[in-house]
């Protein structure tokens, strides 16, 4: 699996998402950076998490119009995978590469804490490795991380199957009114959701910092290893 990372001004997590990769796929990664303006061959490119220009405007907002985002619609447009985790997933929505958008936190703070997501489709190549219903925990560290769309847009991603992941509590209980099983107050108890033809995907907590049985827990493998399954054909 070819995989690249994007790294813009304020991208803090490309380090962890390029030891996961490697970790999993057993092949590093390539860097690239935001200004670049054409890709090398990929199966798979990686938006990672941090505060890419220091979330000024909005998180993702100016990412969104970095010039490396014309190669990425357009290698999405082909059909390739895309990955945005916690700053990728809002660049992904700010550049309407997916749908809805990362408002403030309910509650106004930032969360570094465990979050517990329960996977809902195993349709997908990111998903593939676990099992509808699945429950894992993935650290949460984002202050816009409450997913917001219309109820038009809502009712149209559950009808085809497009969310992901959402925030349930340790237990594995739904609850979107409680801050417990959906700390940021995402609508619907939304973490993670799909594009149309579920190759590109966005989500907010971090499965990349639990891949190594060094750290304590390897919850969040199967994203990784369900992307190897699929993009080493
Ligand atoms: N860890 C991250 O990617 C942080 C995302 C974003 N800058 C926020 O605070 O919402």
């Amino acid at each position: 699996m070819k995989a690249g990372i994007v790294v813009f001004p304020g991208t803090n997590r490309e380090r962890d998402m390029a030891q996961a990769l490697r970790l999993v796929s057993g092949k590093a990664p390539t860097m690239l950076w935001h200004r670049d303006t054409s890709l090398p061959e990929l199966d798979l490119i990686v938006l990672p998490g941090g505060f890419s220009f220091g979330d000024y405007l909005r998180s993702g907002a100016m990412g969104a119009h970095s010039p490396i985002l014309r190669e990425v619609r357009a290698f999405a447009e082909r059909g390739g995978y895309v990955l945005g985790v916690c700053n990728g997933f809002q660049i992904l929505t700010e550049a309407q590469l997916l749908p809805g958008a990362l408002l403030r936190n309910a509650g106004m703070r930032f969360l570094s804490q465990d979050g517990f997501l329960r996977v809902e489709t195993s349709d997908t190549a990111f998903t593939r490795d676990w099992s509808k219903g699945d429950v894992f925990r993935a650290p949460l560290a984002h202050g816009d991380g409450n997913y917001t769309a219309s109820e038009a847009e809502l009712d149209r991603l559950e009808g085809e199957d497009r969310v992901a992941f959402r925030y349930v509590c340790p237990h594995g209980t739904l609850d979107a009114a409680s801050r417990v099983s959906n700390p940021n107050g995402s609508q619907r108890s939304i973490a993670g959701v799909l594009s149309a033809n579920k190759r590109v995907c966005g989500l907010m907590p971090h499965p990349e910092n639990l891949v190594d049985p060094d750290l304590g827990a390897t919850d969040g493998v199967p994203l990784f290893s369900g992307l190897v399954k699929s993009l080493v054909a």
